[in-house]
C-alpha cells in the first residue's frame, strides 16, 4: 500500500506582533512580555535604550565587510568554523540558505581578536554591550513576571565565559536569473528556533523574517530598524518548563532588485558548563517537562542535527520517566 506524505500548504498570515514599549510602567511591561513569550515566543521591543548612533554604526561596518572581495574577507575573518565569514552553507548538518554572515563570539578577548574586519572594533564592542544589557534586562522583566528570582535568567549572560554570539546577516538580492522557477517564496533562511537563551534581533528596512504559528501559517514581521524583534530560545523553554515557547521563524530571501538586507543578531547564551534546570517556583505542582542538561551538551546534540528538527524534544522526560 502507498502512504501517501502529507503536504502541508503554507499560508501567511498578517497578524499584529506585541510591540512592546520600554518606555513604559515596569510591572506592566513585565506581564505583557510574559503574555507575548507563552502565546509567541517572539516580540518587538521599542524605546528600548540602545542608542541608535551604535546601531547605524555596527550596520555600517557590517555592510562595508560584506561589500569588500571573497579574498579579502577570506584573509580578514577565516572560513567559518564555526566562526567567521560563511557563504550559503549554514549550519554543520548540510543546510543551505540564500545568504553570507559572518558569526563572532562576543566575549572581549574574542571581540579583541575577531573583529580585525572592522576598521573600529568599539563598534563591535559597543553593540554587544549595549544588547547584552538589553537582554539582560528583558530576562529580568520575563523573572519578574513570572514570579522567580530576577537573576534566574540574566545570570548566564553576565558570566565572563558566557558563550553568547553575534551573527551578522547579509541577505543579498535573489534575481530573476538564479532563481527562473517562482520567484517568490524562497528560503534565505530555513525554519528553526534558536537554541539558545534569547535572541536580540535588528535589521535595516528590507523584509524577510517570518515567525511560525504552527500548522504551516507564518506571519511576516514588518522590518523596523528602531526595534528589536525577540525570540525565545530553546533554553528559555526549558528553564520555564515549556511556558514560553521558542519560536519557530525563517528568513525568504531578498526580492527586493537592489537593496540587499542586513539582520545582526545577538543571541545569548549561558557558559558552556551552566546546567539548565526550571526554578522551583514554576514547577509547583508541574512535573519538569525536560530533564537536566548543561549548554555544553546542547550545543553537541544541535550541532548534530539538522536546522529544522525540533532539538529541544530529545531533552524531553518521557511519560514512564516521569511516573518512576
Ligand atoms: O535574518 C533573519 O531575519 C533571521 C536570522 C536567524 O534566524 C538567525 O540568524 O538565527
Ligand atoms: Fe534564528
Amino acid at each position: 500500500m502507498v502512504v501517501a506524505t502529507p503536504i502541508q500548504i503554507e499560508k501567511i498570515r498578517e497578524v499584529d506582533v506585541p510591540v512592546i514599549d520600554l518606555s513604559c510602567k515596569q510591572s506592566k511591561v513585565a506581564k505583557l512580555i510574559v503574555k507575548a513569550c507563552e502565546e509567541y515566543g517572539f516580540f518587538k521591543v521599542i524605546n528600548h535604550g540602545v542608542p541608535h548612533h551604535i546601531i547605524k554604526n555596527m550596520e555600517d561596518e557590517s555592510f562595508q565587510f560584506f561589500d569588500k572581495p571573497l579574498p579579502e574577507k577570506m584573509k580578514l575573518v577565516g572560513s567559518a568554523d564555526p566562526f567567521g565569514y560563511g557563504s550559503k552553507n549554514i549550519g554543520l548538518g548540510g543546510d543551505r540558505g540564500e545568504l553570507e554572515y559572518l558569526l563572532l563570539q562576543t566575549n572581549q578577548n574574542a571581540i579583541d581578536d575577531t573583529s580585525k574586519f572592522m576598521r573600529c572594533r568599539y563598534a563591535v564592542s559597543s553593540y554587544v554591550d549595549g544588547v547584552r544589557e538589553l537582554a539582560c534586562e528583558l530576562l529580568e522583566l520575563m523573572a519578574k513576571g513570572l514570579g522567580v528570582p530576577p537573576s534566574s535568567f540574566s545570570h548566564f549572560l553576565k558570566c565572563f565565559n558566557s558563550d553568547s554570539l553575534l551573527r551578522l546577516n547579509h541577505y543579498p538580492p535573489v534575481t530573476h536569473t538564479s532563481h527562473s522557477s517562482f520567484q517568490r517564496g524562497i528560503i534565505g533562511f530555513g525554519e528553526h528556533s534558536d537554541p539558545q537563551i534569547l535572541t536580540l534581533l535588528a535589521s535595516n528596512f528590507v523584509p524577510g523574517l517570518q515567525i511560525s504559528l504552527g500548522n504551516g501559517v507564518w506571519v511576516p514581521v514588518s522590518p523596523d530598524p528602531l526595534a528589536f524583534c525577540v525570540n525565545i530560545g530553546d533554553v528559555l523553554q526549558a528553564m520555564t518548563n515549556g511556558r514560553f515557547v521558542s519560536v519557530r521563524h525563517r528568513a525568504m530571501a531578498n526580492s527586493l532588485p537592489t537593496q540587499s538586507r542586513l539582520s545582526m543578531v545577538f543571541f545569548g547564551a549561558p557558559p558552556p558548563e551552566a546546567t539548565i534546570v526550571c526554578p522551583l517556583q514554576l514547577l509547583k505542582q508541574n512535573k519538569p517537562v525536560y530533564r537536566a542538561f548543561t549548554w555544553a551538551e546542547y550545543k553537541s546534540h544541535t550541532y548534530a542535527h539538522r536546522l529544522g528538527e525540533v532539538r529541544l524534544d530529545h531533552f524531553k522526560i518521557s511519560d514512564d520517566e516521569k511516573v518512576t
